[in-house]
């Protein structure tokens, strides 16, 4: 029997800039995290680019993009953000190796929802198109929704990342067991519309492993907010291996 691939870890930077642009001091280095972590085994990383530049900045998304092409040229980079807002200019520019769209307004407080069909449907599908033909994978934003996925796979997307706040949020509640149900649904659908499926946010190291063991073929879990609090007390190298260990419990 072969052995059930493993979940890639991918690690958002976003919180490590936000503390960096409180002072013009140039610290904490965005690319030192990305050294550390991805020096102690994490896969990737990932970045989300906001039009107000609260966090990640333009710079650092290139240097980002050069740290990973020299020193880690195994490791994925995935940027995020709205395609109708200022990613497609990171798509053409540096080519990741995923982009993924995330329906968020310009001052939204972080993001809270996936794409809707039929809805969106005509508007992503020539942005998909062309960040595919440059060679880029790409992931949707989505909620949990299994009635959704086929037409997320029609529109032309490569994977949809579950936008995992309401599991976490409804850890310890007495709908545990029904959301987490739902996301096993959402991702066994994307799986027979022929999508690979990423999940993100609010992800931590209390709820990482039951996630991964209920919902099945993961291929990738991007986390930044937990991720980052983590290693302000363990330090990153040690955050990530205690997030890779995570991972490992769930196979
Ligand atoms: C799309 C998503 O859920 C997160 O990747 C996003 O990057 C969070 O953004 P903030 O770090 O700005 O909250
Ligand atoms: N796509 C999710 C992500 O990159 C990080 O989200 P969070 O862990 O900061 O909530």
């Amino acid at each position: 029997m072969s052995t059930p691939m493993s979940t890639a870890l991918s690690v958002n930077l976003n919180k490590v800039a936000l503390v960096r642009n409180t002072r013009p001091l140039g610290i904490p280095s965005v690319l030192f995290a990305a050294a550390l972590c991805l020096d102690a085994g994490a896969h990737g990383i990932t970045v989300h680019p906001r039009p107000d530049e609260r966090h990640i900045r333009p710079q650092d998304v290139r240097d980002l993009a050069g740290l990973l092409k020299k020193d880690w040229p195994a490791a994925e980079f995935n940027i995020e953000g709205n395609p109708f807002h200022n990613l497609m200019e990171f798509v053409r520019e540096l080519r990741p190796h995923q982009a993924t769209f995330v329906p968020d307004s310009q001052t939204q407080a972080t993001s809270d929802h996936g794409w809707s069909f039929p809805e969106d449907a005509e508007r992503l599908r020539p942005l998909i198109a062309e960040t595919r033909a440059l060679g880029v994978r790409v992931s949707l934003f989505m909620d949990p929704a299994p009635e959704m996925m086929a037409a997320a796979k029609a529109v032309g997307a490569d994977r949809v990342e579950l936008y995992t706040e309401g599991y976490a949020a409804s850890r310890d509640t007495s709908k545990a067991s029904q959301v987490l149900q739902l996301y096993v649904e959402a991702a066994r659908a994307a799986q027979a519309a022929g999508l690979e499926v990423n999940a993100g946010h609010d992800l931590s190291r209390d709820n990482l492993s039951e996630f991964l063991r209920a919902v099945p073929g993961v291929r990738e879990v991007s986390i930044g907010h937990a991720f980052v609090s983590d290693a302000l007390e363990l330090g990153y190298a040690a955050a990530t291996r205690e997030y890779l260990r995570r991972i490992e419990e769930a196979r």
